[in-house]
């Protein structure tokens, strides 16, 4: 398809719409715009858009589609802006934002206004921001969540969907309320926990510093979106507030609850506790990436030996394939350890998996 695509934000996630939109429409011409020169330069030199612009309200007139890719707060105030300006009467507007309610609403005045403006959400991510970290595969399998309201024409949402099939998402339809209170407790939410673990961790750290020196593994695992864009989570906590109070009240009610078992010693409950939730979490889809993204991991058995990890990493490079994470889970000398690979994609993984199984005689295999 033909038009000017107009990204407000050049960060993790529009610079991922970005290249996803240019994937699947070559002709489209992409327009970015950022409050950071240093953002919309990296942009440009990456070939991550096709111009840079520094006025919003300039590029807007002349957009066919309007991606709002910014901290949601910010995104409200560009909507206010938006509001004011003289537009394309066939113009899209959406968001990427991580809420809807607020975001919805600010958006009223130019719904009433007869402006097609569909609220979007792609649920996948990650702790890393900026444009450098932006891939077109990021949105691939992944929900990609629309919060049309009744104002909004059909054909629109269907226009909107093709120019974000690059994406490789799949779009599902929910209302902005229904859309936040999912969000809360499957991505918001979670990021708290993950934050305060971390600090209970620190102030132990006060007493004995070895706190981090052990903090591996597993601590490392359900903590790494502690390392998120503070900025973005500050504004998503503002934006869905009372969603969030209601899952304190009912967390805190949860770890009364297990504490009371604990106290008690009741062994019994202390184990269907656990059993519980690792039923309904090995339940969860695993094909389908969630809002907390699943990595495809793969295992290779390797020899203890200095240079290994950068002849297996070379053999991948050769075939362009990217590796998201890379960890020895278990060395001791004398014996095999385990390199554990991840990758955005199943496709990824299978395609490493030949890779090292034609070029070494190391054993791979998938959990
Ligand atoms: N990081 C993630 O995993 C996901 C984030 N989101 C949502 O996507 C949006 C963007 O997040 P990221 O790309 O991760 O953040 P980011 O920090 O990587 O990028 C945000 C960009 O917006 C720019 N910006 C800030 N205020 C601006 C303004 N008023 N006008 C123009 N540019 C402005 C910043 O300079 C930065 O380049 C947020 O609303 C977030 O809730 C949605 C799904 C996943
Ligand atoms: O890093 C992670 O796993 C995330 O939590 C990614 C993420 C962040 C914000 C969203 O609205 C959706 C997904």
């Amino acid at each position: 398809m033909r038009g000017n695509i107009l990204i407000a934000g050049l960060g993790l996630i529009g610079g991922s719409i970005a290249l996803a939109i240019k994937r699947a429409h070559e002709d489209a011409t992409v327009i970015g715009y950022d409050v950071s020169n240093e953002s919309l330069r990296l942009a440009r030199s990456l070939g991550v858009i096709d111009e840079a612009v520094p006025s919003f309200a300039h590029a807007a007139r002349e957009a066919d589609v309007i991606v709002l890719a910014v901290p949601v707060v910010q995104t409200e105030q560009l909507l206010r802006e938006l509001a004011h300006l003289p537009l394309r009467s066939h113009v899209i507007i959406t968001d990427v934002g991580s809420t809807k309610e607020r975001i919805v609403e600010q958006a009223l005045p130019l719904l009433e206004k007869g402006v097609a403006f569909i609220g979007g959400h792609p649920m996948a991510g990650s702790h890393k921001s900026g444009v450098a970290a932006a891939r077109a595969h990021l949105f691939e399998n992944a929900f990609y969540i629309l919060t049309p309201t009744e104002h909004v024409k059909e054909e629109d949402v269907i226009r909107l969907k093709q120019w974000l099939k690059g994406t490789k998402a799949h779009f599902v339809t929910l209302t902005p309320r229904e859309h936040d209170r999912i969000a809360g407790v499957i991505s918001h939410f979670p990021h708290i926990i993950a934050a305060s673990l971390v600090h209970q961790a620190q102030q132990y750290e006060r007493e004995d510093e070895l706190v981090s020196r052990l903090a591996a593994g597993g601590f490392r695992d359900i903590t790494r979106i502690a390392s998120s864009n503070p900025e973005m989570w500050r504004d998503i906590f503002i934006h869905n507030k009372e969603e969030l109070l209601q899952l304190f009240d009912r967390w805190i009610e949860e770890m009364k609850k297990i504490r009371t078992y604990v106290a008690d010693g009741d062994s019994e409950r202390i184990y269907h506790y656990f059993h519980e939730a690792k039923q309904f979490r090995d339940g969860l889809p695993v094909r389908t990436k969630g809002a907390i993204p699943s990595f495809y991991d793969l295992y290779v058995d390797v020899p203890d030996y200095p240079g290994v990890i950068s002849e297996i990493t070379g053999y991948l490079a050769k075939e362009r394939i990217s590796i998201t994470n890379i960890r020895i889970i278990e060395t001791r000398e004398d014996i095999y350890g385990v390199l554990r690979l991840s990758f955005q994609t199943e496709d990824d993984r299978q395609r490493a998996k030949r890779c090292i199984e034609a070029n070494t005689n190391y054993e791979t295999y998938v959990v």
